[in-house]
């Protein structure tokens, strides 16, 4: 038996609801080499062992309110683990149990051999074109897990999204057109998504990998489709996002539940979310491997600053929200400095949040200052590393190679380097496949019913009251000069 994972999963009934309440997971041992996996699916109370569970908090997000509070995850250990256009290249037709490439295979396949497994990756997605940029932040910025509207004033969302994406979309075109006029996001998806059958299938797991993008093609809601067209009995939703924040896996998990809990045959299929995985010993080691790899260009190695760079949030999700985002990333850098300590490395490191957009306060420290700062100090060599993303995408092949790299060496420092994304490398994608099998145990049909607090929203006097009262405010609020300044200086 290999080591038991700590890999949590949650399955999709227990996001439902509107309040974020504990509640117990069911965290699973990974399965021996060479056994189909379908025996696993069968006896899923194995590797349930109580000893193994990690005391950890369950997230649940409101289908109909971004101002869901989410404290209670708040240091917790969590280890969980529209516009259409599809994706077909990474179907097959395989069921799960008819695999069996081990020696060890001793399970009957008759019974199981209906089972057809579903991965779903999720991901944020990227214009494709420059034509593709306004229309993109649009659906970007009409997300009110990207633009949290108190209750109030989410009437206001869409208008807002159009306004501010026409506003910001000559900057972003300008981003885009810099890295080759679109984003690489969704050829690189894709390409994870095939490694990661293909990972299975070494497992003697047969699965169909789909990708749903939450902002662009291909859409969530198309992948949805496919997978009902496929008659999945199974499903394991896989954002690619290491760290959980309200505003990625949150929001496209929100998504999933408003399809699930509208549809007879989603709302009974088996699902497990693993909602984040930045702690997996897969996926630290990648990245140290990757550090240390770079490491090894400089001149003098044991010199280099580590400087890991995260996209920022709004420092309200923290704070009000409870996003569990910035205590993730710090647990993260935290597991991968040790992982490096461990192989003899003992480089100094810092944390820093990029990428921030609007007139609000984000994390601290922002990487721009912080570079300025290291630079003024006498640091003279320095490794950039991304943190929050596992593909290239406009914030590392051009805020970081570009500005951040130019602004260093501006400052001071000479010799520069950056890790690359880890992509299709194969420790990482051999250990996502481990979290998927890992989740299996744990799928489990979504509740269907519906949220008093969504219900509430359907009042329609509620409705016409919040709309009058709201509307007056909104005026008052965008007419102030200071809110139009505050605007004009961090949007363009
Ligand atoms: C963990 C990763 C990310 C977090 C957290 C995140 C939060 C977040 N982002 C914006 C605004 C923008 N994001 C944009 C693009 C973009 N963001 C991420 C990742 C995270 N975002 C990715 C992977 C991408 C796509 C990159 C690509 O290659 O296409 C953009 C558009 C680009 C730009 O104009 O800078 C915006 C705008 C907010 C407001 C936010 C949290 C609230
Ligand atoms: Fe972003």
């Amino acid at each position: 038996m290999e080591a038991a994972s700590l890999s949590g999963v949650l399955s999709l009934s227990k996001l439902s609801g509107s309040n974020l309440r504990n509640s117990d997971y069911r965290f699973s041992r990974s399965i021996p080499r060479g056994r189909c996996v379908a025996s696993v699916s069968r006896h899923s109370s194995e590797g349930s062992n109580d000893v193994d569970k990690p005391s950890s908090k369950a997230l649940v997000i409101s289908s109909s309110d971004s101002n869901t509070n989410y404290s209670a995850l708040k240091g917790a250990n969590l280890s969980c683990g529209s516009n259409q256009k599809r994706n077909v290249n990474l179907q097959t037709n395989c069921a799960v149990g008819v695999c069996t490439f081990g020696e060890n295979v001793v399970e009957s396949h008759a019974h199981v051999a209906e089972e057809k497994l579903g991965v779903l990756l999720l991901n944020l997605g990227g214009p494709e074109t420059l034509n593709d940029v306004q229309p993109f932040l649009y659906n970007l910025f009409a997300d009110p897990d990207i633009i949290r509207l108190p209750r109030l004033f989410k009437f206001l969302q869409r208008p807002l999204a159009k306004l501010i994406s026409v506003l910001r979309a000559p900057k972003s075109k300008e981003g885009y057109a810099a890295i080759g006029g679109g984003s690489p996001l969704r050829k690189i998806t894709d390409e994870q998504a095939h490694a990661l059958r293909m990972a299975l299938e070494a497992k003697n797991v047969c699965a169909n990998v789909y990708v749903g993008m939450r902002y662009w093609y291909p859409f969530t809601e198309e992948a949805i489709e496919q997978i009902k067209r496929d008659r999945i009995t199974k499903l394991v939703v896989l954002p690619l996002y290491p760290q959980f924040s309200i505003s990625t896996t949150g929001s496209s998990i929100r998504v999933l539940q408003s399809i699930f809990r509208e549809d007879a045959y989603l709302s009974r299929l088996p699902v497990s979310v693993i909602l984040s995985w930045y702690q997996r010993q897969g996926y630290i080691r990648s990245m140290a491997d990757l550090i240390e790899k770079e490491l090894g260009r400089f001149p003098k190695p044991e010199e280099v600053m580590i400087f890991f760079s995260a996209h920022g949030v709004p420092v309200s999700y923290v704070e009000d929200a409870g996003d569990p985002y910035k205590d993730q990333m710090e647990e993260c850098i935290y597991l991968i400095m040790q992982e490096l300590k461990a192989r003899g490395i003992g480089n100094d490191h810092k944390l820093a949040y990029q990428s921030r957009v609007g007139p609000v306060q984000w994390l601290k420290p922002y990487t721009d200052e912080v570079l300025v700062e290291l630079g003024q100090k006498g640091v003279k060599s320095l490794l950039a590393v991304p943190i929050s993303f596992v593909s290239e995408h406009i914030e590392t092949l051009e805020e970081i190679d570009m500005e951040y790299k130019d602004l260093a060496l501006e400052s001071g420092i000479e010799n520069w380097g950056r890790v690359p994304a880890l992509g299709c490398t194969s420790s990482f994608i051999t250990d996502l496949a481990d979290a998927v099998v890992e989740a299996l145990p744990s799928a489990q049909a979504m509740s269907t019913s519906r949220d008093t607090a969504e219900e509430a929203e359907y009042d329609p006097l509620n409705y016409l009251v919040k709309l009058f009262f709201g509307s007056i405010l909104a005026f008052i609020l965008l007419l102030t000069p200071k809110v139009l300044l505050a605007f004009r200086n961090h949007l363009f």
